[in-house]
């Protein structure tokens, strides 16, 4: 099977479950939509993913998973920060309050006669929500955490697994591993289901 990904906590996560996973990244425009409602963005961000990696390597019949991941607060989608200045105002927004992390899941599968076509039956697709909340954030804190670099390549400026970033969280609702980037037990449920 192909992850249509190159990041390497969903790499870790697809292979600790077992899965001998074709590493294809998948090069997509990641703008939104006029409108587009946040966990409408992830599913889509994660078809297109899937869909593009399928048409350009898929074998027949393969299956390809893909995943798109944002940070979401106020109706806004906070993605990777462009700077160091994006990351310290997402942090501002994020301190003392709850958002919610989506990640957006597509399972697709090549068609057995021809392959870089989707098969019909295929794909699956969901969103899987996490909420985070973060403690009153100082604005040294922020910027002690944004100089560690570890806010960089991700969502909202932050990763929960991180050893600057756990020092953020008060608590969390949901799935740990969606906010890390893939919901890996109900990844490997609906896999089973197949
Ligand atoms: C909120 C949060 C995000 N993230 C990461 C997960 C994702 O890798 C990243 C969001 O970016 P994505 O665009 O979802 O993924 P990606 O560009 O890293 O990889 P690809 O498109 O090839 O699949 O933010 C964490 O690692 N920890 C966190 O706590």
């Amino acid at each position: 099977m192909i992850l249509a990904s190159q990041s390497p906590r969903r790499i870790e996560l697809m292979r600790e479950a077992g899965f001998d996973v074709r590493v294809l990244p998948a090069d997509i425009d990641e703008a939104p939509l006029p409108h587009e409602d946040p966990f409408a963005l992830v599913e889509r961000l994660a078809c297109t993913k899937a869909a593009t990696v399928l048409r350009a390597h898929a074998e027949a019949a393969e299956v390809v998973l893909a995943a798109d991941t944002i940070v979401t607060i106020d109706g806004v989608v906070l993605g990777k920060p462009a700077d160091a200045d994006d990351a310290r105002a997402m942090l501002r927004r994020l301190s003392g309050r709850t958002h919610t992390v989506a990640t957006g899941v597509c399972i697709a599968q090549a068609d057995a006669r021809e392959p870089r076509r989707l098969s019909d039956e295929l794909p699956i697709s969901f969103v899987a929500k996490t909420a985070v909340t973060f403690y009153e954030l100082s604005d040294a804190e922020i910027d002690a955490y944004v100089a560690s670099g570890e806010p960089m390549d991700k969502a909202g400026a932050y990763g929960i697994q991180g050893a600057g970033g756990r020092m953020l969280v008060r608590g969390i609702e949901g799935d740990f591993y969606n906010v890390v980037g893939l919901p890996i037990a109900e990844v490997v449920r609906r896999l089973r289901a197949l």
